[in-house]
């Protein structure tokens, strides 16, 4: 294994009454790109700012390679952070954006030439250096001031809703960009989101953040398939969270759903919901013991599928996402019968 690159052990900050971090226990590889995900106010911004140092921690520790961060001042850390609003110097060109770190800390001019072209070419700015910020496109000041923070070659990146202020194609692109360029840049990110897509998409491992605490860090792919509490699942989006009470042998019987879940394995003590994702679920007869009778309430058409909100005969709407290659999906009104496998029954924590 090798050692973290940030490490944090039970970091508490608390606002009068209000916990914005609880006890926050979090490794970060070298080289890793991790997304902190969470709603408002669940104490993303807070945690990043306890490790650029804006902001005092009331306890536990953070490290960085193995040494204390929380003696050193913000300016000395070799974290930098980067800001939703850019809070580019609209007086200064593009280049004396990039170049004005390297000029604070005092390094030769020779030094800050070559490193502010090499950042003009990681993040393809060529030929902008002379511009100003108000003369560019949201995409290009956003990799200005991603150049302006990797051109200080951070052992470590913060980004604040880097891609916020893009619209939604351009999200999509500089997010690619961005991954590309974490992994030529070598830093570990940690990016704060509250996009559920952009996380899963972008992240080696997604850190989701409730009321101050880690509910779960995983990698995307288990995040979305075996989100580990109910409001993982809820927050994740998609996903059908069934409720109901845990028969003697390990079963989930939901009144809502009309039907006992039988998962893979017996559902831990204690578990009263499970998550059923809605690309799952199949339409027609029963296969195996899983299955429902159902109604089929609305449907969305959403290109390459439909999604169908289908209501069980015990009340409960169910998701359910019909793929274009299966056909026309059956229309809102018909009755039908949803199946699924019990490896896709998981079991959530309250
Ligand atoms: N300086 C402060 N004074 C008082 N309360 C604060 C302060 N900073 C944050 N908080 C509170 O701490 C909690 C966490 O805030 P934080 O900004 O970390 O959330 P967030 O997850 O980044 O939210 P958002 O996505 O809305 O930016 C919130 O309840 C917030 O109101």
């Amino acid at each position: 294994m090798t050692p973290p690159r940030l490490s944090l052990r039970g970091v508490t900050r608390r606002f009068d009454s209000v916990a914005a971090l609880d006890g926050v226990t979090l490794d970060v590889a070298p080289g890793e790109f991790l997304a902190l995900l969470g709603g408002s106010g669940s104490g993303k911004s807070t945690l990043l700012r306890v490790v650029a140092g804006f902001e005092r921690p009331d306890s536990g520790t953070v490290m960085l390679d193995g040494a204390d961060l929380l003696g050193v001042p913000p300016h000395r850390r070799p974290v930098n952070m980067m800001f939703q609003s850019y809070a580019l110097f609209p007086h200064m060109t593009v280049a004396a954006n990039i170049a004005y770190g390297l000029k604070r800390e005092g390094r030769p001019r020779a030094e800050i030439a070559s490193r502010v072209a090499e950042a003009v070419s990681m993040l393809r700015l060529e030929g902008l250096e002379s511009r100003r910020p108000h003369a560019l496109s949201g995409g290009q000041r956003q990799r200005v001031a991603l150049a302006r923070a990797l051109v200080k070659r951070p052992r470590l990146l913060l980004l604040d809703e880097p891609l916020g202020a893009l619209d939604a194609n351009l999200r999509e692109r500089t997010g690619f960009e961005l991954r590309a360029i974490q992994r030529e840049s070598g830093a570990a990110f940690v990016m704060v989101t509250h996009d559920q897509a952009e996380a899963l998409a972008l992240a080696d491992r997604v850190a989701v953040m409730d009321r101050g605490r880690l509910v779960q860090v995983a990698p995307p792919r288990e995040v979305y398939d075996r989100p580990a509490t109910r409001f993982v699942a809820e927050f994740l989006g998609a996903a059908n969270v069934i409720t109901g009470t845990r028969t003697a042998d390990g079963a989930l019987e939901s009144p809502g759903a009309a039907c006992t879940l039988r998962p893979a394995a017996p559902l831990p003590l204690g578990v009263e919901a499970v998550a059923l994702r809605p690309e799952r679920v199949r339409i027609g007869p029963a296969i195996g013991e899983n299955t429902a009778a159902g109604r089929v309430e609305d449907a969305a058409f959403r290109g390459e599928s439909t999604l169908l909100l289908v209501r069980l005969a015990g009340g409960a709407t169910l998701r359910v996402l019909h793929a274009e290659e299966d056909g026309a999906p059956p229309p809102p009104g018909a009755e039908l019968r949803v199946s699924w496998d019990a490896a896709s029954v998981v079991p959530l924590r309250a």
